[in-house]
């Protein structure tokens, strides 16, 4: 028989992750019980994806694994239901919900915290894991292997998974206001929108590889481009003085502050 895999709020992020996982063989998509909040959903999910996806709780927490994925406000709503299963593993993606309080609202269950985010959905993405106390050795190394599947996974500290969600998960919409203020540029400049928007995705992926590839420090890199007297201190200045470094450092600061603030 097919092992059964529990969604409990089929959203953006649970889409990230489970289709990649869906394709991998790594969850088949017979096996899978997911649950969402609406019947609109649950129809159009299931014909387009062809998955049971019911709006019945229940249908979700008889899986011995439940990928909870529901927003953070909803966690209360939800949590009662998960009762009417036999306990197991919960892998919770939810943003700023600690262990301890996974803990307090699903007793019998196995409890992970997972930071994942949206590059998932072509295998690039990045997760952050912390498990807890009660989670064996051959769970741990599954999950591991389930994220590993769409992307780089690091095991951390729970403490740390705040600043990390900061920074990896809520990273991709800064890196996607950046990607649009380039070619925002480029327009003014006088490029046409469609290729600026290219040339601004492939001048961030060429520079995140060169610096990966190379193992180059940013700054190493920025020396790199700007020539005396040239063209790009000359747009460096202008980054200085509108003060985008401190933009990005508090942004990620507020992130990581309000996913305390959701615990
Ligand atoms: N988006 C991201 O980049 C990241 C998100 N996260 C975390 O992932 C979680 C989900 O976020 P995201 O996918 O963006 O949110 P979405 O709003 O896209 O998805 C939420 C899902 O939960 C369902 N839902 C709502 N209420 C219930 C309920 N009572 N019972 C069952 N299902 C319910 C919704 O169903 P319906 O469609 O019918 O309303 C929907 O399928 C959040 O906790 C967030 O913190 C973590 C890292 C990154
Ligand atoms: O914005 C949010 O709350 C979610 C969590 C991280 C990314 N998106």
């Amino acid at each position: 028989m097919t092992p059964t895999f529990g969604v409990v709020g089929l959203g953006r992020m649970a889409q990230a992750l489970l289709f990649p996982l869906l394709e991998a063989g790594l969850v088949q998509r017979e096996g899978v019980r997911a649950v969402v909040a609406s019947e609109a959903s649950a129809t159009c999910l299931a014909q387009t994806h062809g998955l049971a996806v019911a709006t019945d709780a229940a249908a979700a927490w008889s899986a011995p694994v439940v990928l909870l994925a529901v927003k953070p406000q909803q966690l209360e709503a939800v949590a009662p239901a998960a009762a009417a299963g036999s306990g197991g593993l919960l892998i919770s993606v939810l943003a700023g919900v600690t262990l301890a309080r996974l803990q307090r609202l699903f007793p019998g269950w196995q409890c992970v915290r997972a930071v994942p985010n949206t590059p998932a959905l072509v295998r690039a993405g990045l997760t952050g894991l912390a498990f807890g106390v009660d989670v064996p050795p051959d769970q741990r190394s599954w999950v591991q292997q389930l994220f590993a599947q769409v992307g780089e996974v690091h095991e951390l500290p729970e403490a740390q998974l705040d600043a990390f969600l900061a920074l990896t998960s809520s990273g991709p919409a800064f890196v996607a206001v950046v990607a649009e203020a380039l070619a925002d540029g480029a327009v003014a400049a006088g490029l046409p929108r469609l290729l600026a928007q290219r040339l601004a995705h492939r001048t961030l992926a060429g520079s995140a590889a060169l610096l990966e590839e190379r193992d180059l420090h940013p700054g190493q890199l920025k020396d790199m481009v700007s020539s005396p007297a040239g063209t790009t201190i000359a747009g460096l200045r202008q980054l200085e003085k509108a003060g985008l470094r401190s933009a990005l450092i508090e942004a990620v600061l507020a992130a990581a502050q309000r996913s305390r603030e959701l615990a």
